[in-house]
């Protein structure tokens, strides 16, 4: 379980025009992933999603307030503690193309995590990369690609393969289908709701959809600049929404799927 307790995040501009002026980018937000669940984060751009979700990796610091995971504070472990954390805690990018080497084959991309890792016995590779690879739904055949020989679709599933090869108990996903077309959205979404089930996984959900995070989500946080306006499960919050703000926003938003 990932807990965020009263998380706040002020960015400072700095510069000759800047000077004195900031950003409240999270105010005191306070949600937690339930083990086995999807929280997804709405909100417009500059609500504070990607923010949140950096904080949520540790990728930067917050200001204020707390993140818990498995009980201790991963805003101040270092060591193992954080190595640990790392691992079961894995990011998966909206530009999933953009990220992956383009000089590198489909293999050695995955050999990576398992590289990192170092418990894995090199022996072991090349049938953890086969089974990955099954178990994203793409033909072990792939290995021997390159990225761009790949679609859009298959590339965000080799990010997704990536971070499984750590044995992460939670998928941080930054907006991963928004760069998908529509007709491939579904199958990486149903993807992940599979991967969820079978291995027990937690999902933090960021995105601007609220028809797929109606269809994705177990438990919804809607931001606005960086302000908590609701947070309940989502089939609570698309009955009955308790913010003015959210109902605009689900009055104003298109229902796709
Ligand atoms: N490194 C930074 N320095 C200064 N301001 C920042 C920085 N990162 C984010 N911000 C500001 O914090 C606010 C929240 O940004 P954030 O990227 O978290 O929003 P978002 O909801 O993810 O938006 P989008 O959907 O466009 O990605 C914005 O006003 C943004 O300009």
């Amino acid at each position: 379980m990932l807990e965020l307790d009263a998380i706040t995040k002020v960015f400072r501009k700095r510069g000759p025009f800047g000077g004195g002026r900031s950003t409240v980018a999270l105010d005191r937000i306070s949600v937690r992933i339930g083990d086995g669940r999807t929280l997804g984060v709405i909100g417009e751009s500059g609500s504070g999603k990607s923010t949140l979700a950096r904080i949520a990796l540790r990728m930067i610091a917050p200001d204020s307030g707390t993140v818990r995971f498995g009980g201790r504070d991963i805003t101040r472990v270092s060591g193992k503690a954080l190595r640990d954390f790392r691992r079961k805690v894995q990011p998966v990018f909206q530009d999933s193309a953009g990220a992956l080497d383009p000089r590198m084959t489909i293999a050695r991309i995955l050999r990576e995590p398992l590289m990192l890792r170092g418990d894995v016995p090199r022996a072991e590779w090349s049938k953890r990369i086969t089974d990955i690879l099954t178990a994203i739904d793409l033909s072990p055949a792939l290995r021997d690609r390159y990225p761009r020989q790949l679609s859009g679709g298959q590339r965000q599933r080799i990010g997704i393969a990536r971070a499984l090869l750590m044995e992460p108990e939670i998928l941080i996903l930054d907006e991963p289908v928004s760069a998908l077309d529509v007709s491939v959205q579904a199958n990486v979404l149903n993807l992940l709701r599979d991967l969820q089930r079978d291995r027990g996984l937690s999902y933090l959900f960021i995105g601007h959809d609220l028809s797929i995070a109606e269809y994705f989500c177990d438990d919804i946080l809607v931001l606005h600049n960086g302000v908590q306006k609701d947070f309940a499960d989502a089939e609570t919050l698309f009955r009955d929404p308790k913010d003015d703000y959210t109902r605009t926003l689900l009055a104003a938003m298109p229902r796709q799927l």
